[in-house]
């Protein structure tokens, strides 16, 4: 067991201090290289105002892995349309790498089909007139309706299938594109319960309780999914996709999973990514 550093022990209540978001702090601690689960213990310290030394070695977690959602044999998972195959799988987090999730003509069939969404979300040039793409974030986005067509209800049942959770239970698959810098910073998928911006969220189909994120693209350079608390970097590989689970059935979440999108380095990127929630959805 190790101390937190004075350091980053004033960090910390500094910026809570200046109103910082809770989940945001443990982040970037976490991607300084401090566990998340003590970075959360340092953050609910410093908000409870003491000043007791904080474990940053090894720390028991209370998540329990007892009943993970995916199973943890087979090498392949049978689905009603198609055979995908499981070339990794790790225990605590439940983490799997699946090949074979979708045919490259499916992936570029939704690549398409979110182009075509994306290129309406564009403004009028009032200089010229011309229609052109809304200030470049690095990322952009848009999401299919659950069963919007025949060719999402079928990609839906097939995720659901593979994610051992109702259909019903999922939010809209999101698409995002990145461009060479696009990320997306490390953070938790499941709504933390300490923030007061969670309820909303919660009250429509409970808690998040798992990720799938489907590679549409192979990415030239950069753009892996990574895991910084469990050293897990994910290489993105058209028609395969990193599932992950963080909230069991007592309802507890696994920091553990804190995951990003590193930048892209060349080329560009484009992922699925379907949420499972506790309860139905919508
Ligand atoms: O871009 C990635 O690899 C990560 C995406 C992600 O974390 C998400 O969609 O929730
Ligand atoms: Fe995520």
């Amino acid at each position: 067991m190790t101390t937190l550093s004075a350091e980053w022990q004033t960090w910390v209540r500094d910026n809570l201090a200046r109103g910082c978001n809770e989940t945001q702090l443990i982040a970037s601690m976490a991607e300084a290289g401090i566990d998340p689960v003590a970075a959360g213990m340092a953050v609910l310290q410093a908000m409870s105002g003491t000043e007791a030394s904080i474990a940053s070695g090894p720390v028991t977690q209370a998540y329990t892995y007892s009943s993970p959602r995916m199973p943890q044999v087979g090498s392949v998972i049978q689905t009603s349309d198609r055979d995908v195959r499981v070339s990794m799988r790790m225990g605590q987090p439940v983490v799997a790498l699946l090949d074979n999730v979708l045919s490259f003509d499916e992936c570029d069939q939704l690549i398409d089909l979110a182009r075509m969404k994306l290129q309406r979300s564009t403004i009028v040039d009032p200089t010229n007139g011309t229609h052109k793409v809304i200030a470049d974030r690095g990322s952009s986005g848009t999401h299919f309706a659950v069963n919007e067509n025949a060719f999402i209800a079928s990609l839906d049942t097939r995720i659901a299938e593979l994610m051992h959770w109702p259909v019903e239970n999922g939010e809209g698959l999101q698409i995002l594109n990145y461009q060479v810098g696009g990320e997306y910073k490390p953070h938790f998928d499941y709504f933390p319960p300490e923030q007061v911006g969670s309820g909303v969220h919660l009250a429509k189909g409970g808690q998040r309780v798992s990720t799938l994120i489907l590679y549409l693209n192979d990415v030239e350079r950069g753009g892996e999914t990574i895991f910084p608390s469990i050293h897990l970097t994910v290489v993105p590989k058209r028609g395969s996709a990193i599932y992950f689970e963080y909230c069991n059935a007592s309802g507890q979440i696994d920091p553990s999973t804190l995951h990003g999108g590193a930048p892209v380095l060349s080329g560009e990127k484009w992922i699925a990514t379907k949420w499972m929630r506790q309860r139905k959805y919508g």
